[in-house]
């Protein structure tokens, strides 16, 4: 028995009732008749997940028996989405499940709709991270995604008069279907202490004493490849007390110290730290680092690995991904494994770290690169400092060797950061231990050779190279834009959602009025549906007639909502002054979607602007029909879904040289949206596929942005010289948007005027003029139609799929396992 298979449930309509009523009588114990909608989606979701386990076990087998090489992903952020219909389009059960609940008098929709997207990241990096880990189960890569169990994801976000208030996302609360524990496979993780020296038969070892520990308890959530019957593990790490409970201090009646140590260890997968861009430097955030990142190495060598596997092959079997420099912390953490608990020598290790690891750098703003003070690493983690220093002592003797003694040259390099205090350099780190390193796009990664790490592909030239972001078409066409993948699949088949370059088929039927016809109609549709969703959530109207102009992203300042807000208030003081006559304005709603770190004021402030301008503009009749601003609350995955299907225009006006690849670009490209931007990041590969004329550029590049900055670069000057730039600013310090205040949003007119880091004021005039190509170009419908079907034609290479290949030719080397 013990070698019997495990069998699937039936892929039939009765066998998958047959399975839910099980899943509903017996473990959410409830019958039909008493099941509320809770109940029922619990019992699908267990249901789908039963279907799902036989192929995850038997995988799990096969690639133990063919030792296959494995890539493990290290991140701190996954922006999963929601599961259900993922789960049901991979394992093709969307129509039987669809019928199944039927017959027990349930739709599927309400179900649908209960599930609570898992939050567990910002923004780019977490949901590109959810993208690779799809894209490697459905080309069968063994892979396993690991990462932290956050009790609370990104905050949800509401708006108050305005103004963003973050609440907490307990997403857990009604259960969590997808994944289950495995407390069997627990791994203590230790913190703080000393370490001391000590005679092993004549060779001098280290050893840690720690000053405490707390439990990683693994959550296994299946990633199901797309119809290939392939099922990859996400590992997320759950901290609990090693002893959760003091009996002795209980019985002593101070029953709150007795659980402390409890709340205190629980506290470090507690909540996920809600920066994008701006490291904290907070201990808790460190603690999480090591803690997901150590349970992982471990866990990896214990659970994947047969037991008496020889470490020196270590790199034969498992390429660690490092997703920013979050996870770095696992460079010495391989080493203390390797060498303090396996006995092995320095130079070995080190060697077989040096194979083990590489990096991906996801960013270009300096201070998003992360250093920890010494102190803290030190007091922390005491021996993973001592790694650290001897690494960077050996690195610079490299130097030395390499480059003479050119003592700026040592301390531009060197991992040891000595201003404004003794601190480690996390990306320097990952970029000397990393196999290879990573930009994530052709500009980025250029910019990285060049710029941020230039001493470093001096040395390691070979080292550098580029893999440009993707995209799941999985999810971000056929389960976002169903209307759409019906339509490219009866004109080229259905194999483009595993191969997206057979997109180009689609070039030739630009040509064709009547598919044009048909793919104006599904963005039609699209609009409606969106019109549907924002009505039932937030309760306001999409004019399918308008043009959707859509901004969708983080709020930061380089990504430049300004610009965009600038635009808004230039079409609106030139209809509401008279200047320009309202028939002669394109209809235009602009969405925007974007979420604040709380700490970041400026862009909490322009979040309050947006929505200040947009009740201004909604309700001014001058403009009515012309003009509207949409800004639903709490921008998501789900949301992203239901939106970018619908857009027309992409917003992509990053300044050149500061979004690193950007991927919501790709989404809308994808989804038959038109893009304006700048040459920044992916937006220049996209404009290159796409071809000029099917994208509206606009802006500096990235040389011109620093030659004006080396030039010293003076807002003002914009001001004075632009009249309508003058106009939208001077009506924005008026207090027109601010019932008159003209205090509230000052500091953010003052920040553009007289500091302007990201030169708004300098690209507004070609973004204006790039906003008036675009009316001309939406004016004749059937060519901007043809322009979005080119669009969708030839941006196949943005899928994750591609991406995946590249990373494993150049970088993993992990042959699928068939
Ligand atoms: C510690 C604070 C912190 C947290 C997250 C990050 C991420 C690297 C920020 C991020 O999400 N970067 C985005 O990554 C995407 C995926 O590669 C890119 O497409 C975006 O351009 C980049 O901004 C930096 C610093």
């Amino acid at each position: 028995l013990a070698l019997a298979p495990v069998v699937s449930p039936p892929s039939s309509v009765d066998g998958f009732v047959k399975q839910f009523l099980t899943n509903l009588n017996f473990d959410q114990g409830v019958s039909l008749s008493e099941s509320d909608a809770n109940d029922q989606y619990l019992a699908l979701a267990g249901t789908v997940r039963d279907y799902l386990m036989a192929r995850w076990l038997e995988d799990q087998a096969r690639q133990n028996e063919q030792q296959s090489k494995t890539v493990c992903y290290l991140s701190a952020e996954y922006l999963l989405g929601r599961q259900l219909d993922n789960n049901l389009l991979a394992a093709r059960l969307t129509d039987i499940a669809t019928d199944a609940l039927a017959q027990c008098g349930i739709d599927i929709n309400d179900l649908r709709e209960l599930e609570v997207e898992p939050g567990l990241g910002n923004g780019g990096l977490g949901r590109l991270a959810a993208c690779f880990i799809d894209s490697l189960a459905t080309m069968s890569v063994p892979n396993i995604g690991y990462g932290i169990r956050y009790e609370y994801g990104i905050f949800r976000q509401t708006f108050v008069d305005g103004e963003q208030v973050e609440q907490p996302d307990a997403w857990l609360r009604m259960g969590s279907p997808w994944d289950f524990p495995h407390p069997e496979a627990a791994q203590t993780i230790s913190f703080g202490g000393r370490t001391e020296t000590y005679d092993d038969n004549g060779t001098e070892r280290t050893r840690w004493i720690p000053d405490w520990s707390v439990l990683a308890v693994p959550y296994n959530m299946m990633v199901p490849g797309y119809h290939n019957g392939r099922v990859n593990t996400l590992r997320l790490w759950r901290a609990v007390a090693t002893n959760a409970f003091d009996l002795r201090i209980f019985n002593s009646g101070d029953y709150e110290e007795s659980v402390r140590a409890q709340t205190f260890a629980e506290n470090i997968s507690k909540v996920l730290y809600p920066e994008d861009s701006t490291p904290q430097g907070k201990e808790l955030r460190l603690q999480q680092q090591y803690f997901f990142v150590s349970a992982s190495i471990r866990d990896f060598i214990d659970t994947v690995l047969p037991a008496d596997y020889d470490l020196t092959k270590l790199p034969d079997r498992v390429i660690f991904q490092l997703n920013d420099t979050h996870p770095v912390i696992g460079v010495p953490e391989l080493m203390r494994v390797l060498i303090d608990e396996k006995g092995m020598e320095w130079d070995d290790a080190w060697a077989i770290t040096q194979q083990c690891f590489a990096y991906t750098c996801h960013t270009l703003l300096p201070e998003a690169l992360e250093v920890w003070p010494v102190d803290l690493l030190g007091r922390l983690l005491p021996r993973h400092l001592e790694i650290i220093y001897r690494i960077n002592e050996e690195f610079l003797e490299e130097v030395r060797e390499r480059f003479g003694d050119d003592m700026l040259r040592i301390r531009n390099m060197s991992i040891i950061g000595e201003h404004p205090y003794r601190s480690v350099r996390m990306a320097y780190l990952a970029t000397v231990a990393g196999a290879k390193v990573n930009g994530v796009a052709e500009l980025h990664s250029q910019l990285l050779r060049d710029k941020v790490l230039h001493d470093f592909a001096e040395m390691y030239p070979d080292k550098f190279t580029n893999v440009t972001n993707g995209i799941t078409p999985r999810r971000f066409i056929r389960l976002a834009n169903p209307s759409l993948a019906e339509l490219i699949t009866e004109a080229l088949g259905a194999g483009w959602t595993i191969d997206l370059e057979r997109l180009r088929g689609l070039e030739a039927l630009a040509e064709d009025p009547e598919f044009r016809e048909r793919f104006g109609a599904v963005k039609a549709a699209n609009k409606r549906r969106l019109n549907e969703v924002l009505f039932q959530r937030d309760g306001v109207h999409v004019d399918e007639t308008h043009m959707l102009d859509v901004m969708v992203k983080r709020l930061h300042e380089y990504k430049r909502q300004m610009l965009k807000v600038l635009h808004i208030v230039t079409l609106y003081d030139g209809i509401a002054s008279g200047r320009v006559a309202a028939a002669d304005v394109t209809p235009r709603t602009f969405i925007f979607g974007a979420k604040a770190a709380p700490g970041y004021a400026m862009a909490k402030r322009i979040i309050h602007l947006i929505n200040a301008v947009g009740s201004v503009v909604n309700n001014d009749p001058r403009v009515e029909g012309r003009l509207k601003v949409i800004f639903p609350p709490n921008y998501n995955v789900t949301l992203a879904e239901k939106v970018i299907p619908a857009a027309d225009l992409s917003e992509q006006i990053s300044l050149a040289g500061k979004e690193a690849s950007g991927t919501g670009n790709m989404k809308f490209a994808l989804n038959g949206a038109l893009t304006i931007g700048t040459d920044d990041g992916a937006n220049v590969e996209i404009r290159q596929l796409v071809g000029d004329d099917n994208f509206f550029l606009f802006g500096m590049t990235e040389p011109e942005v620093e030659v004006l900055w080396a030039q010293g670069y003076t807002p003002a000057d914009f001001y004075q010289a632009h009249a309508g730039l003058r106009g939208a600013l001077d009506l924005i310090s008026s207090g027109a948007f601010s019932e008159g205040d003209r205090s509230v949003f000052e500091p953010v007119v003052s920040n553009l005027l007289y500091d302007d880091r990201f030169m708004v004021l300098a690209d507004y005039a070609s973004y204006i003029a790039a906003q008036e190509r675009v009316d001309a170009a939406y004016a004749d419908q059937d060519a901007w139609t043809k322009s979005a079907i080119l669009n969708v034609a030839r941006s196949g290479f943005f899928s994750s799929d591609r991406s995946m290949r590249d990373y494993i030719d150049r970088i993993w080397h992990t042959p699928p396992v068939l």
